[in-house]
């Protein structure tokens, strides 16, 4: 029987994705490109490198076929976004005609672009749309309450919502899918700092100046690049910059804070914050994103810790809405 749902990657989030829409009774198929690591996930019924403990339940299928999972007519994309364009390009032909959801945060290196301008690169023509907002794999697989942004553009938002929603994955529609993308990249970055700064000893409070100063600069950027200010304000922004600054489930958060405790960071992981900042301050003016450029030149090693910070609190003294 033909799938409801295809899940693109099975990483964290999308075999989290994956086990919370078959718990809701849909036919879902999670595709991994790795044929050993699909037959261990099956057999086990469990995705026991990236999502211990979160059992698969009735309805979830694992494939290494791509065919299998793209035979549905929605498909969730849930790989890094620096390897995005490799997977739409290697599928190219399964992918279109499908209404593509884009659930990876960043901003994809040299390009500058966001996940579903590098869908439409690929596949032109491409129906997509973004799901994004505060969310651990980890929440969503053993079914907590959460609540996400479903960005659309154009119609069909409402018939895809309701697809993908269930009692305990609330999704918020919106149709700002340039700022829904921007502010969950951007957090990423921001949430490094964060990391950075409490692994470092600098205290809760410059965390909390820190978040309030990234969220305008996420604004500023953000807002330069086409969005809407009432979009970053929303779960996909402001909601998902509190959820990864104050959390260590964060991976993005612990980066930072091994970097500020002098630490090496764990290479193992999935951290997206990392290569955004660096796609973002590659040709930005650090006066309009003193924290980002600040944040890629200390994870390129060309600033030490003391320096990021003395050059960030000796910066000319300004307006607060400047
Ligand atoms: N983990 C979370 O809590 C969470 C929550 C919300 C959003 N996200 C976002 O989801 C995206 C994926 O993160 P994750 O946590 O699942 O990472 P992960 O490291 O757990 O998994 C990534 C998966 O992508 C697969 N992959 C990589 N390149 C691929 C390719 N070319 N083709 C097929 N598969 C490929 C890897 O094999 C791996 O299974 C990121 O953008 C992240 O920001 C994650
Ligand atoms: O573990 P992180 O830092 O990638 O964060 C996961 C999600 O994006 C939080 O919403």
């Amino acid at each position: 029987m033909r799938p409801d749902i295809g899940v693109l990657g099975a990483g964290a989030f999308g075999t989290a994705l994956a086990i919370a829409l078959a718990q809701a009774g849909k036919r879902v198929v999670l595709w991994a490109r790795d044929v050993e690591q699909a037959a261990a996930m099956a057999a086990a019924r469990e995705n026991v490198a990236r999502l211990p403990g979160a059992a698969f339940p009735d309805g979830l299928d694992v494939t290494a076929d791509v065919a299998m999972a793209a035979q549905a007519p929605v498909l969730l994309l849930a790989v890094p976004t620096q390897t995005l364009r490799g997977l739409a390009g290697a599928h190219a032909a399964f992918l279109a005609d499908r209404r593509l959801v884009a659930c990876c945060k960043g901003v994809e290196l040299g390009t500058g672009l966001l996940p579903t301008q590098v869908l439409g690169q690929v596949i032109p023509g491409a129906q997509t749309a973004v799901l994004t907002g505060p969310s651990f794999a980890a929440d969503i697989a053993r079914g907590k309450p959460t609540a996400l942004t479903l960005a659309v553009e154009g119609a069909g938002g409402e018939a895809l919502q309701a697809a993908l929603a269930s009692h305990n994955l609330r999704l918020y529609l919106a149709h700002d899918v340039v700022g829904a993308q921007w502010g969950g990249a951007l957090k990423n970055v921001i949430a490094i700092a964060a990391g950075v700064v409490l692994g470092a000893g600098f205290g809760e409070s410059a965390r909390a100046a820190l978040m309030t100063r990234g969220f305008a600069e996420i604004g500023r950027l953000a807002q330069s690049r086409g969005a809407q200010a009432e979009t970053l304000w929303g779960l996909s922004g402001f909601g998902d910059l509190v959820l990864t600054c104050t959390s260590d489930k964060s991976r993005n958060f612990r980066h930072g804070q091994a970097i500020g405790r002098g630490e090496a960071p764990d290479l193992t992981q999935t951290v997206e914050g990392v290569m955004t900042a660096h796609a973002i301050a590659q040709d930005a003016d650090p006066d309009m994103l003193p924290v980002t450029c600040m944040v890629s030149a200390l994870l390129r090693e060309q600033v030490s810790l003391e320096q990021a910070k003395d050059l960030l609190l000796s910066r000319p003294l300004r307006n607060e809405r400047g």
